[in-house]
């Protein structure tokens, strides 16, 4: 909670001001009783009517300024604790894009949805009524104490017993909340994973017919949260009639002991009036810490899970001398920087997780692509081809042996500037709401008109564009929905070449595109990209023939390079993948 405390930042003044406004309520408050008593033993018995009605309008004075000062009070409140989820929740989301892949992989999309969604929420609502509560509450039971005790000593010994009494209670629901609260949010996760797999996966759903399925899987995540958030609030709810049970004890124990030292003559009946309203008031508190402590329980739960994010450790890290990987940072000069856009792998092997006791996924690789070369990766689907080319941008560090560009370990360059000199278009192609031209815009922000239309025309997706009636203005859907699956990637391959990268990798990027436009493509690549290094990882010989280079990869392992000509010559698996796709032509003809 210390950690987190440190997120309030800027709304500190606000939380500075809370215990001046709750001093202010507090005592207002607890002067009620006090004067009602001065009423009920001296302005009663006295029948003293001036009395009564000055004491009167003093007290209806004490509540209008009590009546500010909680105003006061959830004014504050809300600023400073809105503020330091606000805060919180731009940390967390500065953190997630330090995060690499693996970083990423390690906690699920979906849960780090919920960690900065809901379990954010908790901690705000919880850090908002620990400052209502938590200031006023203490602050009524002790002066509530004090006026009590200055009444009579005696009577306060109920209080000595009951408060230990409901401390200790509370203590034990903590101790068994937590836990339960724990596995509550775990389930919010487990709703949140259903929801958000169905949402991207909604058309393979309806054409698979799966929706009854989802509605079951969805049903079942719901059925469990419920189940979990009901085990956890029985164990909250059991406080309540706990708690009651020793106020009121307490109370009547009061009203048995001091109806006597009243019939005795050694208490006042106003006084006794005002003690149990004290009572009343420090039993109140007590309540209200408990319940408080309770709401702490949800919240530790989830602080846990928000610390756990901000102190995950990035493994893929900048060296010291560049600080982090944060947008609009400038770019360290002292960071090298790709200039010709070799790539060397020296011995390089990979695994995804390092405790992973299978094979490695990627073994002892070795090769160079010179600056301006193309070459072209194949081999069998999970054979690491996509694996491979995301140890270039460092997607993922390698396990053993280096990646160098230009001669330098891609662990030496800043993040920005190793990733600033590499254009990426992955298998996953992914397109952001707004429009054609915003998305293009990713590639280099300062491309004038000019390069865009350029690029577009390269990547053979220019003529839908101007086709359009908005053209390059035209708006995308969340992720692209709006265009084919070939125009999202040619609109890719656009967005990869605006940038005039010293290397270019295309991850199986062209396979919606048909065989006339992906000639096209490599065509244009060849003129305008006579300098670039291009990676193409293609499921289709025919994409990566003319390459300089072919990498043929089976199981991690290099089985074969050369040109086309030299591997269908001498490598039997490039053979092999070559006959399998003439046979699957020939059968479909
Ligand atoms: N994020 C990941 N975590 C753990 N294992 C992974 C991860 N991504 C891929 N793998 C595993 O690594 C191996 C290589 O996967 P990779 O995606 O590199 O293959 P690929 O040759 O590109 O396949 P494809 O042609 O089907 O795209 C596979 O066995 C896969 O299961």
């Amino acid at each position: 909670m210390k950690k987190l405390a440190a997120y309030i930042g800027q709304y500190k003044k606000y939380v500075l001001v809370v215990p001046f406004v709750v001093l202010l309520d507090v005592l207002c408050e607890l002067s009620m009783p006090l004067l009602m008593s001065k009423i009920v033993d001296i302005g009663i018995p006295g029948k003293d009517i001036r009395y009564i009605s000055n004491i009167g309008l003093i007290m209806v004075g004490l509540a209008l300024v009590a009546i500010a000062g909680g105003i006061a009070n959830m004014w504050f409140t809300s600023r400073g604790s809105m503020g330091f989820g606000a805060n919180l929740r731009d940390a967390l989301f500065e953190k997630l894009q330090s995060f690499s892949f693996k970083n990423i992989d390690q906690f699920s999309t979906a849960s780090l949805v919920t960690r900065l969604t809901n379990d954010v929420n908790n901690l705000q609502q919880t850090f908002m009524m620990s400052l209502r509560i938590l200031m006023r509450a203490p602050m009524m039971l002790i002066v509530s104490f004090i006026l009590a005790y200055s009444i009579n000593s005696e009577l306060s010994i109920v209080l000595a017993i009951a408060i230990p009494v409901l401390i200790a209670f509370v203590a034990i629901i903590m101790r068994f909340a937590v836990g339960r609260f724990g596995v509550m949010q775990e389930k919010i996760d487990a709703i949140n994973r259903v929801i958000q797999e169905n949402l991207i996966g909604i058309r393979v759903v309806k054409s698979f017919v799966r929706s009854d399925f989802e509605i079951k899987k969805f049903q079942k995540a719901n059925d469990d949260f419920t189940n979990s958030a009901i085990r956890a609030i029985t164990i909250a709810i059991l406080t309540m009639p706990v708690m009651m049970f020793v106020l009121n004890g307490a109370t009547l124990a009061v009203i048995w002991l001091g109806g006597g030292m009243v019939m005795q003559g050694t208490l006042g009946t106003g006084q006794l009036i005002s003690f149990t309203s004290y009572i009343m008031q420090i039993m109140m508190s007590v309540m209200m810490i408990s319940m408080v402590m309770i709401m702490g329980a949800r919240a530790e739960a989830s602080a846990k899970r928000v610390i756990e994010v901000l102190d995950t450790e990035v493994d893929i890290a900048e060296k010291p001398q560049f600080p982090n990987l944060l947008p609009d940072k400038p770019s360290v000069d002292s960071s090298p920087r790709i200039t010709a856009g070799k790539v060397e792998f020296r011995d390089v092997s990979f695994k995804y997780n390092l405790n992973d006791t299978e094979g490695d996924i990627l073994c002892h690789i070795d090769f160079t692509a010179n600056p301006g070369e193309v070459v072209g990766i194949v081999g069998s689907t999970g054979s690491g081809k996509s694996t491979l080319i995301s140890l270039i941008p460092r997607l993922y560090d390698v396990t053993e042996g280096k990646v160098l560009i230009d001669g330098v370990d891609v662990r030496d360059y800043e993040l920005e500037s190793l990733r600033e000199g590499i254009g990426v278009v992955l298998q996953k192609n992914i397109l952001f709401s707004g429009s054609i031209k915003e998305n293009l815009l990713w590639g280099n922000k300062n491309a004038t008109d000019a390069e865009i239309e350029a690029a577009c025309k390269d990547a053979q997706i220019h003529d839908f564009i101007a086709s359009l009636p908005k053209g390059y203005d035209t708006e995308l859907g969340q992720g692209g929905v709006n265009v084919s699956g070939g125009q999202k990637q040619r609109l890719c391959i656009a967005r990869a070449m605006i940038k005039k990268p010293k290397i270019l990798i295309l991850d199986d990027s062209t396979s919606a595109v048909d065989s006339a436009n992906e000639a096209k493509i490599r065509e244009a690549f060849n003129k305008s990209l006579v300098d670039t290094t291009v990676f193409i990882i293609a499921q289709r010989i025919s994409s990566v023939r003319n390459a300089d280079k072919i990498i043929v990869l089976d199981e991690g392992k290099v089985v074969g390079m050369g040109t086309h000509k030299e591997l269908l010559q001498q490598n039997d698996i490039y053979q092999e993948i070559l006959a399998s796709q003439r046979e699957g032509v020939m059968s479909n003809a």
